[in-house]
């Protein structure tokens, strides 16, 4: 028999009712159900895409909490080279979904610190135990089971306007592989940074996953894996996903900004042709890699003493002719021929700079089914005798043959350039041999600074792509470790695309890009083997860099404005002074509203709000942080000279000010 009395059995089956939707559930505790929404409720209530795909029941999302705890200890300690790295992002991510603005605050103010731990290559380690760390969604899923839905899906993103997303579809992440849905975490990753370094508005950016299946087996039998158990779609089928997301998010932000990032290369390379002159885009693997490498390989060819123009006598050993080894060495080849004539015959005459080395050895012109992006840089058969080589020669008898001036990894391979191959760079004919172990994250670099050191001793250029500390040489001498990764690029060429307001991202735009990363390195840092900034320095690279994009985007007749500045402002831009063009970009760089109810919070860089507060009714500190302001705003009409900033709408406000 039942205690329950009829009426209260009639309220215990009344429906709640939730007068909240969409994220504002999500974040609410007392109806926030997580994954184990149905789909029907996803849908009823605005939530779809905003959750991995795969419903979970609560006794599931127990025990992924549970097998997550359990792991805690052991995974704590995992971290690549801070054995605290993923204690850490869980103490940010906490202060993220606590208070967004400290979390920003708190990584641009200890960027060297914490670029390790949301960025490579701690991003990598979380990633690949995404599954635990899951708590608040990020960003958007789109997956395979949402085919036809994507066009009204995408307006259950809360943010009106977007200015960047980052998509992945999870198929190689870092050197890690197939993370499948895990992979969100590299959108998020990236987008910190853009926030970080160029100031994006947080609001205004969008991690997207889309979720066409995985490959990996490991995560097909995870019970508790988030996204989508089957097999990756493949062909048209997959195709037609991409084409549907891309579809959906430029009919709702037609301005937005896409990155592509880590897709595996098979899709890599197809889906930048497709979509390229249509919309805002580009693959930060293929193209930001390839910018960030042009310039540390000419800061290379400066580190020996010679002129940039030498660039095209260097003979270049690259292992890993994927995504982002292709990306390079089509611009390293372009680069090259541009320095030699610009002509066909100089184009042809810089491919014989190159060997190429993958999984299979030395790419030769006779290999079976050879892959139609690497046939450029096939070796030649009949001069692969005259150079002591064979088809499918090991990496090490490459290097020892070739004896080159760089040995560049994007391979994914770890300890890929063995003692060995090391020994083999010995012979290399450089006075200053350079090397580039740029795969991700940091166990999957090529080799370590003091391998490199110890085996080819101090007069080296190296670089890796995670961070690596510089290595003592024993005689009051440090060996330089850079670090050759495209976050030195990539937020430059999205805030610079933004403000230009170009409809495409062209080759000169990206090659603007990564001239002016080659040559923000002074004479006398590249001679002591410092080719890359430093991680502290990356605000003001960006701001470089974005500026240097601009103005090709000008040059080229493709800038069309960014909100109040028309293309005929920008383009007058350019014949002022550079100086007044980065001040303009401080401007945009550092501002960031955050619309909290019927108050602004605002995020300015001090050049600003001495500006405003030049204007203000009245001024009181409003805690005891001192870093932030409760401000009453006067009249913003006076705040012409804060060009392009339309804040009107604050007039009357409250507005707190984070400087
Ligand atoms: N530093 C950076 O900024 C940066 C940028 C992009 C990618 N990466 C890293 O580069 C790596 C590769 O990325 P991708 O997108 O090109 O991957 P990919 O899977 O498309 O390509 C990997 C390539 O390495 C080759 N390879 C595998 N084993 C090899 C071996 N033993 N010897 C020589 N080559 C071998 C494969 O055949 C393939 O050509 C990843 O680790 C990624 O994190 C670094
Ligand atoms: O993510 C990075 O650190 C660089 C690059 O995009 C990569 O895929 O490794
Ligand atoms: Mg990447």
């Amino acid at each position: 028999m039942s205690n329950f009395s009829s009426s209260q059995l009639r309220l215990c089956s009344r429906p709640t009712i939730v007068h909240k939707r969409s994220i504002d559930i999500l974040h609410d505790p007392w109806f926030n159900k997580g994954t184990a929404f149905s789909m029907t409720e996803r849908d009823r209530l605005d939530l779809r895409g905003l959750l991995p795909p795969n419903v979970m029941s609560s006794q599931q999302q127990i025990e992924r909490f549970m097998a997550d705890l359990k792991r805690l200890e052991v995974q704590a300690r995992d971290g690549p080279t801070d054995p605290y790295a993923l204690a850490k992002w869980r103490i940010l991510n906490r202060l993220h979904d606590r208070n967004e603005t400290m979390y920003y605050k708190v990584l641009i103010d200890n960027i060297e610190e914490y670029a390790p731990i949301v960025y490579t290559p701690t991003v990598g380690l979380v990633c690949q135990n995404y599954s635990g760390l899951f708590r608040r969604p990020r960003g958007m899923y789109f997956s395979a089971e949402d085919r036809g839905e994507m066009m009204s899906m995408v307006y259950n993103w809360p943010a009106e306007q977007v200015d960047m997303i980052v998509v992945t579809d999870g198929s190689r992440i870092l050197g890690l592989g197939d993370l499948g849905v895990q992979g969100i975490g590299i959108s998020i990753g990236k987008l910190d940074l853009y926030v970080a370094a160029a100031g994006i508005n947080p609001q205004r950016v969008l991690p997207v996953m889309i979720d066409v299946g995985t490959n990996n087996e490991k995560l097909l039998k995870d019970p508790l894996y988030l996204g989508l158990q089957q097999h990756r779609l493949d062909g048209e089928e997959y195709l037609s996903v991409i084409d549907e997301f891309m579809e959906a998010v430029f009919t709702r932000w037609p301005h937005v900004i896409v990155q592509f990032e880590d897709f595996q290369s098979k899709w890599a390379f197809k889906l930048l042709q497709r979509y390229r002159n249509t919309y805002r885009m580009f693959n930060d693997d293929v193209q930001g890699t390839a910018g960030v490498a042009i310039a540390g390989l000419l800061g290379a060819v400066r580190a020996q003493g010679k002129p940039m123009i030498d660039f095209p006598k260097q003979k270049i050993v690259v292992a890993g002719a994927g995504s982002a080894g292709i990306g390079v060495l089509n611009a390293a080849r372009k680069t090259m021929a541009r320095m030699l004539g610009n002509n066909e015959s100089a184009f042809e005459s810089a491919r014989s700079q190159f060997w190429v080395v993958d999984a299979n050895g030395l790419i030769t012109e006779d290999r079976a089914n050879i892959d139609p992006d690497a046939l450029p840089f096939a070796r030649k058969v009949k001069e692969l005798s005259a150079q002591g080589l064979r088809s499918g020669a090991s990496l090490e008898e490459v290097v020892r043959q070739v004896k080159p001036d760089v040995l560049l990894g994007l391979s994914a391979v770890g300890g890929l350039f063995s003692k060995e191959v090391l020994e083999a760079l010995k012979g290399s004919t450089s006075t200053r041999p350079a090397i580039f172990a740029m795969s991700n994250p940091t166990k999957n670099a090529e080799c370590t600074p003091e391998e490199a050191f110890s085996i080819l001793g101090d007069d080296i250029i190296f670089a890796s792509g995670s961070p690596f500390k510089d290595v003592d040489l024993g005689n009051g001498q440090i060996g330089h470790c850079n670090q050759g990764n495209n976050m030195y690029l990539f937020p430059g060429i999205g805030l610079g695309t933004l403000l230009s307001g170009s409809r495409v991202i062209s080759d000169g735009m990206l090659q603007a890009a990564a001239e002016c990363l080659a040559a923000y390195m002074k004479e006398e840092e590249v001679l002591k083997g410092i080719i890359y900034p430093s991680i502290s320095s990356i605000r003001d690279i960006t701001k470089e860099v974005a500026a240097a994009v601009v103005r090709e985007a000008i040059e080229e007749d493709l800038a069309e404005g960014y909100r109040d500045m028309d293309a005929r402002e920008l383009r007058k831009l350019s014949q002022v002074s550079i100086f007044a063009l980065r001040r303009d970009m401080w401007i945009h760089l550092f501002i960031w509203m955050i619309i909290c109810g019927v108050d602004l919070i605002v995020r300015m860089s001090y050049e600003l709000y001495n500006c405003i507060c030049s204007r203000i009714i009245s001024a009181h500190t409003h805690n005891s942080t001192g870093y932030t302001k409760d401000i009453l705003i006067g009249n913003l009409t006076l705040l012409d000279d804060c060009n392009h900033l339309n804040l009107s709408d604050v007039v009357g406000t409250r507005v707190t000010v984070l400087c």
